[in-house]
């Protein structure tokens, strides 16, 4: 699979050198190419099956709202995309042709989650050059990091923080972070689990202009969320899991044919008693 331009994609599968730069949000491409493949996906931890032949594909420019209830599999099928996780050999998983957990397969992802595990003994600027060190080590260039890092700080409501320490920032503030970094690593695949819980509204409108900035640059999105109008206004195409099972993947448009919305969509699966349209 090769996108055209020449956008700085790898450009054979599986094949030749890899990329030293797999960033590539210069050029939009049209072609809306698949980048995550994912085939007959099982996984258990130990005994317990948790995927179940899941199959799915993303094309570029598209944001997938993985949704399902508390354990259906979301993260760890995401764990699967970004290699943290290793899936079986009869499986197929790639991310722009190659292999999830290969290196030019997890240099393409940028992976926003929670803020546990974040070396918040870095100033915001520190970790956002560190980030883009193992990501695209030729993009970091620290005069023009520093300004973009400003920039953008500014725009997330963070104005002038950047140079602080992690461990004082807020909850909002971390998560903040996070995506400012995968948006200056200019990354194919931006994957965000559970990310946007706690940021403020004028930030959340900041964040959803530069995510859909970045599918409109021919970007990809993953994004895990329990935040059903968020994705309603993000979200290109819908994977919903239950126990595993892959039970729903159609785009935002056929369920839109329907009246519906992603909340109806889950609440009419689970059964669920939804009455909150007639509350005052
Ligand atoms: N390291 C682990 N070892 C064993 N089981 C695990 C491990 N991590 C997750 N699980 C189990 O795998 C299942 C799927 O978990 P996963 O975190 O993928 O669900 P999820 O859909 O992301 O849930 P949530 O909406 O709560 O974030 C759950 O039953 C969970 O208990």
């Amino acid at each position: 699979m090769r996108p055209p331009h020449g956008v700085g994609w790898p450009t054979s599968p599986r094949e030749g050198p890899a990329p030293s730069d797999t960033s590539m949000l210069e050029d939009p491409c049209p072609h809306h190419k698949p980048v995550v493949e994912i085939e007959h996906l099982n996984f258990q931890y130990s005994d317990s099956p948790i995927l179940n032949d899941v199959t799915l594909s993303i094309a570029q420019g598209s944001c997938l709202a993985l949704i399902g209830p508390n354990g259906s599999g979301k993260s760890t099928l995401c764990k699967i995309v970004q290699g943290i996780l290793a899936a079986p050999k009869t499986a197929t998983t790639t991310v722009l042709g190659y292999p999830c957990g290969s290196r030019v397969a997890c240099r393409a992802i940028s992976y926003c989650a929670d803020n546990d595990h974040l070396p918040q003994f870095l100033t915001g600027a520190e970790f956002i050059s560190y980030t883009l060190s193992l990501r695209c080590p030729s993009r970091v260039k620290k005069p023009r990091l520093r300004g973009a890092t400003a920039d953008i700080f500014e725009r997330l409501g963070m104005a002038g923080r950047q140079d602080e320490l992690m461990e004082t920032y807020s909850h909002g503030m971390l998560k903040k972070t996070q995506i400012a970094a995968a948006l200056l690593a200019h990354s194919p695949v931006i994957i965000i689990d559970e990310a946007l819980n706690g940021i403020d509204i004028e930030a959340q409108m900041a964040i959803e202009d530069a995510l859909f900035s970045h599918i409109r640059q021919g970007g990809t999105q993953i994004i895990c969320s329990h935040d059903f109008a968020m994705l309603d206004r993000c979200a290109t195409h819908i994977a919903m899991l239950d126990y595993g099972n892959l039970v729903e993947f159609s785009s935002v448009d056929e369920l839109r044919a329907n009246r519906a919305t992603i909340r109806d969509l889950i609440v009419g699966y689970m059964g669920l008693n939804d009455d909150t349209n007639g509350r005052d």
